[in-house]
Formats: C-alpha cells, structure tokens, sequence
C-alpha cells in the first residue's frame, strides 16, 4: 500500500506511538516467544526442530497458510518443558511489553498444551504468577491471563481448560477470562457452550476467537452461544451489516490484529483488511499484535499499521489507546487511571 503521508510526519508518528501508554488484549504466550526467548529455549533443549539463528527464525516464521501457522506454532510450544521455561517465557514477554509502554496486558494462554506436554498444573500457575507478581513490580507492566481452549484438540481440551480454570485451588489470581482459539474450520463454536457457560459462571469473560478463517455465522455462535464479550478478530463481520450493526450497538470490540491476518493468509493484503469498515460502522475496533515475533511485528508496529490505513493522528491513535482501555477488563479506577495517562501524555506530545 502507497502512504501517501511526508516521511517527516510519519517518523513524528512512529515516535508518538513508541511512547503511548497502552493496552494490549490479544496476544498470546507461546505466540510472543521472541528470537531472544526462543534462543534462550532452545539452548536449553537443544533437540527442538525450531531454528535459533534470527534469520533461519525469520524464514521458519513465513507461512503457507493459517494450518502451517498452527503446525509451526505447536513446535514452539514444544520448546516449553519445565514450569522454569514457562516463568522465563513470560517474564521476558512482560519486558517486551514494556519497553512498548505496554501498561496492561492481556495473555491468551493456552494451559492444556502445557499440562498435556507433562508440565505439572501446580507448578504451571505458580510460574506464570510468580512471573507476573515480578513483572508488576519491576516493570510497571499489569498483567492478566485469558485462558483459552485449543478447539481442535477436541473436548478433552476444553474439560482439562475448564477445569484448570475455575478450580478454586489452581485458578490463578491473575485470571480474568476464558477462550477459544485454533482452526476455525470443522471445530464448530456451539460445542463449546457448556465449557463456557461454567468459566462465566465462575466470574470470567468470555473472549472467543471467531470469524478469522471462518464467515460472519462463527462470529454469531460466538455471540449467541458462547456470550462473547469482545470477539478475537472477527475478521469477516465486514461481510455482515447486520453482524457490524450488533457489535456496534453493544459495544462488543473486535480485537483486530491486521499484520497477523496478512501473515497467515487470513486476509491477503493490507489494503483489503477490513478494519476501515469497522471503523465507519462505529464498531469498537481495538488494535493488538496476536503473536508478534512469528508475524515479524510488535503492537507499536500494529498502531502504526493502523494510523496508516484508519488515517489517523496523534488524537486518533490516543483514541484507539482508550478504545483498548474501554474493551478491557481492568477495573473503573485502573481504566480511569490509565485513560488519564494518555491524555496527559497526548497533550503534553501536542502543546507547542
Ligand atoms: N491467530 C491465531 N488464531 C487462533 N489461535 C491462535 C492464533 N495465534 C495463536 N493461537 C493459539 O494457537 C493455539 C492452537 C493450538 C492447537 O490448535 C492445538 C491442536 C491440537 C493439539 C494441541 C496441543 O497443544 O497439543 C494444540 C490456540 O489455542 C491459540 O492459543
Ligand atoms: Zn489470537
């Protein structure tokens, strides 16, 4: 896509957006995994198929199609063996966070691959707790945990997830919501409303993947049958007015990650993503980076996409900052707080 904009408002832009305070809502743990992480991963299983040479990483990390992601994806997860591997992975994710002003976070992650791999469920929570309690404090970086069902690993997954979920004696402190990722196509969203209706009921949100590879209707089961509360790409709502119209009117927000639907052929060009619709049909559009360094992006890159294709300035992208404080679910008093940093950093990036 041409951007028609001077290079000297551009680079402005790109330095607005490196030191606006904001929320990230869609970004998984295994799926952030950077060069660094993976390196660091592999010199301590040095069986793993996953190259730790940045540029064979850049090349294993192109993808033929959303399946060959998967596959790819679950040969990090592979890489993840011992509750230290999953404290170190998400320490080092909360660092990446913050070095993008990353306030609050977040995390879909995906515990039954975990479980399933040997990895004892105790000493899992305590990792990923123990990481956050230490990212808190010595990063600033809030972070929160969406557990999310790997819906082609069929039934037994979503049980072992909720189970793992709304135990009172494992479900970590940090949890704060419930959902379902994977192939769309063949893994039917209804299915998973008893897996659902139970996480809800157990106080957490619903936050389904729907309408990445699959049309409008994987978005409505995600609506009707799964009550989402914000829907994980939603991509192809644009085919349906009346679906666009829904989400407008209950600010139901869409977490669009353009860079990751270019990547994994979900979308085939920039130019073609839909998020400009979403927009004019005041759907509450929040924009985050999905699995960043597989996608070769990071969430600052993912608002710079954005301000290029939605147009926007320094206002408009503090407005999609909020737009991602609003959609969270962070409290009255840590929305309020963190909306007031942006408009104070705003103002002051604006005064002459
Ligand atoms: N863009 C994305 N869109 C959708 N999901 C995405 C995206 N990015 C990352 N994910 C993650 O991929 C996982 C998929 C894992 C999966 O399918 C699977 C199947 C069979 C066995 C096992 C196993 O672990 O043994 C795992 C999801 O749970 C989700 O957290
Ligand atoms: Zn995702």
């Amino acid at each position: 896509m041409t951007d028609h904009r001077d290079a000297g408002a551009v680079r402005d832009l790109h330095a607005f957006i490196a030191g606006l305070p904001k929320a990230e809502l869609h970004v998984h743990h295994v799926g952030s995994a950077s060069p660094r992480i993976v390196a660091e991963l592999a010199a301590r299983h040095p069986d793993s198929k996953v190259p730790t040479d940045p540029e064979a990483l850049a090349d294993y990390f192109t993808f033929t199609d959303f399946a060959h992601f998967i596959e790819v994806y679950l040969s990090v997860v592979d890489l993840v063996r011992t509750p230290e591997d999953v404290r170190l992975l998400t320490y080092e994710i909360a660092r990446d966070l913050a070095r993008q002003q990353v306030r609050y976070a977040e995390l879909t992650i995906t515990p039954f691959s975990s479980t399933r791999r040997g990895i004892d469920e105790r000493a899992f929570m305590d990792a990923i707790e123990d990481a956050r309690k230490a990212a808190e404090a010595d990063l600033g970086t809030v972070l929160r945990w969406c557990f999310d069902i790997p819906g082609e690993a069929g039934l037994e997954s979503a049980e072992e997830t909720t189970r793992l979920a709304t135990d009172d004696r494992l479900r970590p402190e940090g949890l704060v919501s419930f959902g379902l990722g994977g192939p769309e196509i063949g893994v039917p969203r209804p299915q998973f409303k008893p897996y659902f209706d139970r996480a809800i009921a157990a106080g957490l949100h619903s936050v389904p993947h729907a309408g990445e590879t699959t049309g409008p209707e994987t978005v409505w089961d995600a609506l009707v049958e799964l009550r989402a509360e914000r829907i994980g790409h939603g991509t192809s709502s644009a085919r349906d007015p009346k679906l666009l119209a829904h989400l407008a009117e209950h600010r139901i927000a869409l977490e669009v990650c353009p860079t990751s639907n270019i990547a994994t052929r979900a979308v085939r060009t920039l130019e073609e993503h839909p998020i400009r619709e979403f927009v004019r049909a005041g759907v509450l559009v929040t924009v985050n980076s999905d699995d960043p360094p597989m996608f070769g992006t990071d969430l600052d890159n993912e608002y710079a996409v954005a301000a290029r294709l939605l147009d926007l300035d320094e206002r408009g992208l503090a407005g999609l900052a909020k737009n991602a404080v609003e959609a969270s679910f962070l409290d009255d008093a840590g929305k309020a707080k963190l909306a007031a940093e942006i408009d104070t950093y705003t103002t002051a990036w604006l005064a002459p």
